[in-house]
């Protein structure tokens, strides 16, 4: 990556990626067939499209993001061949797994190396609670195998932690339990799954921090239109706030109230960001949005931002270096437990390109400055190669990063899009 670049112009980044894999997941257990656009053709996503594929489901693309699902109704997947492998998709492994508690037959899930690291037993606690048979590698990790042919029960679940993927989970094991199931959680997350079994038409409450179905319905085949992503938004969100004369426009984003942290969090900082031609699309909130050059402020990050905007920390740690003063982040040690902990990893990186960046238990505290050329690595942690591309745009002289073959699993035309907007980014073999 070279120093300084430009970013101005309109772009559409890739789709959701939250919910392209819902909409494969939900089209297939339901009745009749199901039309996706947008869907995210990343690597995290296509694993789940696979593991559907390898459970029987014929399922026609991707192609130009237009996904054609048909669904074999909510008793109809087969067992697969073999292991259901997920590559670095948690997403992929914990919605699955709630999911695949409630079948005949049994299944293994494996993953990659960052995946086969990450904690696996927030979702067989309460699966095993609801009657499920659950086995994990030694400390709760994967692989991850479901015993079927069990008889699951609603349980009422009160979240330790704040994760959709765990709320997800439950919800989903939850469509094949006798009774009514429930999940509270401790502060709001992404409620793409509520949403979304919704427009198939299953009913779900939600009151506040509670959810609840009912198990034993159908799912009714839909068309889905999948915004874009705002988790990948981000990334030339902060990319213009941090460049002297950008001026940027992203088309289609998704504006879930649960995914906006990004925005609450710049626009405190003293971020220039105009949001307009909000629309809804398929029951989700849509706009485009305008982000303009301010030179940013560093901020004590509220609490209740941080799981809405729970991918986005890695290049907000970004915006912090190039801001003015401190910005310190806590509640957040869920950053530990991604793809990378993604404390450390960007306090590392952060700090060899000259910036104080202070790891501490459940955050950060981070003064802004002058980056200065470095090599970094990312540690195969997609969002933290795009983070440290993204810190280039103001550095002193090249940053190269290592380790950057894990970019296509959320966003895989991301070089060919920064280029575009003028980012000098240069990919080695
Ligand atoms: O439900 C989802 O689609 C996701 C939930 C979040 O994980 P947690 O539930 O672990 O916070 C997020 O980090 C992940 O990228 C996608
Ligand atoms: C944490 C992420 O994804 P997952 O948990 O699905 O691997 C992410 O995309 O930043």
């Amino acid at each position: 990556m070279q120093p300084g670049g430009q970013i101005r112009g309109k772009a559409r980044v890739p789709g959701d990626k939250s919910m392209s894999h819902r909409s494969i997941m939900l089209g297939s257990i339901a009745d009749g067939v199901t039309t996706v656009d947008g869907f995210l053709e990343g690597e995290d996503a296509l694993s789940t499209l696979n593991a559907f594929r390898a459970m029987g489901v014929e399922i026609e693309g991707p192609e130009n993001g237009r996904v054609v699902i048909h669904g074999v109704g909510r008793d109809g997947l087969k067992a697969p061949v073999g292991d259901i492998y997920v590559g670095n998709s948690g997403t992929s492994m914990r919605l699955l797994a709630g999911l695949l508690a409630g079948q005949q037959f049994d299944v293994t899930m494996t993953g990659d190396v960052s995946l086969s690291k990450r904690p696996m037993e927030r979702v067989a606690a309460p699966l095993r609670e609801m009657g499920a048979v659950v086995e994990t590698a030694e400390g709760g990790r994967p692989p991850l195998t479901l015993r079927g042919g069990q008889s699951l029960k609603a349980i009422d679940y009160v979240l330790p932690m704040a994760s959709a993927q765990v709320k997800s989970c439950v919800l989903l094991a939850g469509l094949y339990a006798e009774g009514e199931t429930r999940t509270t959680e401790p502060a709001p997350t992404r409620d793409h799954s509520e949403r979304m079994l919704r427009g198939f038409g299953y009913k779900v409450d939600v009151d506040g921090p509670v959810a609840k179905l009912q198990g034993g319905g159908r799912l009714s085949a839909v068309h889905i239109d999948v915004p874009a992503d705002i988790s990948s938004a981000a990334f030339f969100m902060v990319a213009a706030s941090i460049t002297p004369n950008a001026d940027l426009t992203l088309e289609h984003v998704g504006i879930n109230p649960t995914r906006v942290g990004v925005i609450n969090i710049l626009r405190a900082m003293g971020g220039d960001i105009t949001v307009f031609n909000e629309r809804e699309v398929g029951g989700e909130p849509v706009a485009d949005i305008r982000i303009c050059y301010a030179q940013l402020k560093g901020i004590n990050i509220p609490e209740d931002q941080v799981p809405l905007a729970i991918d986005e920390f890695p290049v907000l740690f970004v915006a912090a270096a190039c801001a003015e003063g401190q910005t310190v982040l806590t509640g957040a040690e869920e950053l530990r437990v991604k793809e990378s902990d993604r404390i450390q990893v960007m306090a590392d990186g952060l700090q060899a390109m000259g910036i104080s960046a202070e790891p501490t238990v459940d955050g950060v505290v981070i003064q802004g400055g002058q980056i200065t050329g470095a090599t970094v690595d990312s540690h195969h942690d997609h969002r933290i190669a795009m983070s440290f591309a993204v810190a280039s745009l103001r550095a002193t002289a090249p940053i190269k990063v290592t380790g950057c073959d894990n970019v296509a699993t959320s966003f895989p035309n991301f070089v060919a899009l920064a280029s575009g907007l003028g980012m000098n980014i240069e990919v080695q073999a």
